[in-house]
């Protein structure tokens, strides 16, 4: 049956390692080496998604309530719309940096790159149009330009209580964001297991053994009873 809307899991969109040190950031720069949805999704949790058609705001603000986001604003980045302060943002965008919070964006117009770290720490530049919906988790470092169009625009959502500062690298380093959600954050407890399978492991017996003496000591007949 036909709907009106129509959303998929970005079998479109197009992401691609950047070219190391290009020229100018707001052509594409493509490495040539694509990268697929998947990949983004399994390597660091970021997320693509596009939605179209007259029912796309509905799907939007269904994500939007199921994931916790109360409130959102518009951007428009273009010299036409910001004025003087053009250059100074798409400086500021492009400056490597991350969140304590998910990023997430739904594109309305105009063109964009989306630029995240690998798991390697290498750039992958994701192209955003009109309909993209993207959604990166808390602590990835990232970084946004729009294309050489000069023309993004976007709705982006927020928490109610969205930490919602910029932490530029290095010092992105040093904040351990809980709530991140790429597949190399792990519980600390989680971490010490995975890392340290031999003492784990050793950790184990001894439990077995403490717990086994323990149940040895309560089978014994009891001494004192005559
Ligand atoms: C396309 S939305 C503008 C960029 C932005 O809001 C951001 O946080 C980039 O990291
Ligand atoms: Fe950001
Ligand atoms: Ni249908």
């Amino acid at each position: 049956m036909g709907h009106p809307c129509h959303f998929w899991f970005s079998p479109d969109m197009r992401a691609f390692y950047l070219q190391d040190e290009p020229d100018n950031p707001k052509n594409y720069n493509d490495s040539g080496t694509s990268v697929s949805a998947e990949e983004l999704r399994n390597t660091i949790a970021v997320e693509t998604w596009h939605f179209e058609g007259p029912d796309a705001m509905n799907l939007i603000d269904e994500m939007a309530e199921k994931r916790g986001y109360t409130s959102r604003d518009r951007v428009i980045i273009s010299p036409q719309s910001m004025g003087d302060k053009f250059e100074t943002m798409c400086k500021k965008f492009y400056q490597e940096h991350l969140h304590e919070d998910e990023e997430i964006r739904y594109i309305t117009g105009g063109e964009g790159f989306f630029d995240v770290r690998s798991i390697d720490d290498k750039w992958i530049r994701i192209v955003v149009s009109t309909g993209d919906f993207i959604i990166l988790p808390a602590g990835i470092y990232h970084r946004f330009t729009p294309s050489n169009k000069n023309h993004t625009e976007a709705t982006r959502l927020f928490q109610s209580y969205p930490k919602w500062n910029s932490i530029s690298r290095p010092e992105g380093d040093k904040i351990e964001v809980s709530s991140l959600s790429a597949p190399f954050s792990f519980h600390p407890v989680v971490w010490f297991l995975a890392t340290f399978p031999f003492l784990t492991s050793i950790a184990f017996a001894l439990l077995v053994c403490i717990h086994a003496n323990i149940s040895m000591e309560w089978l014994k007949p009891p001494t004192n009873l005559l």
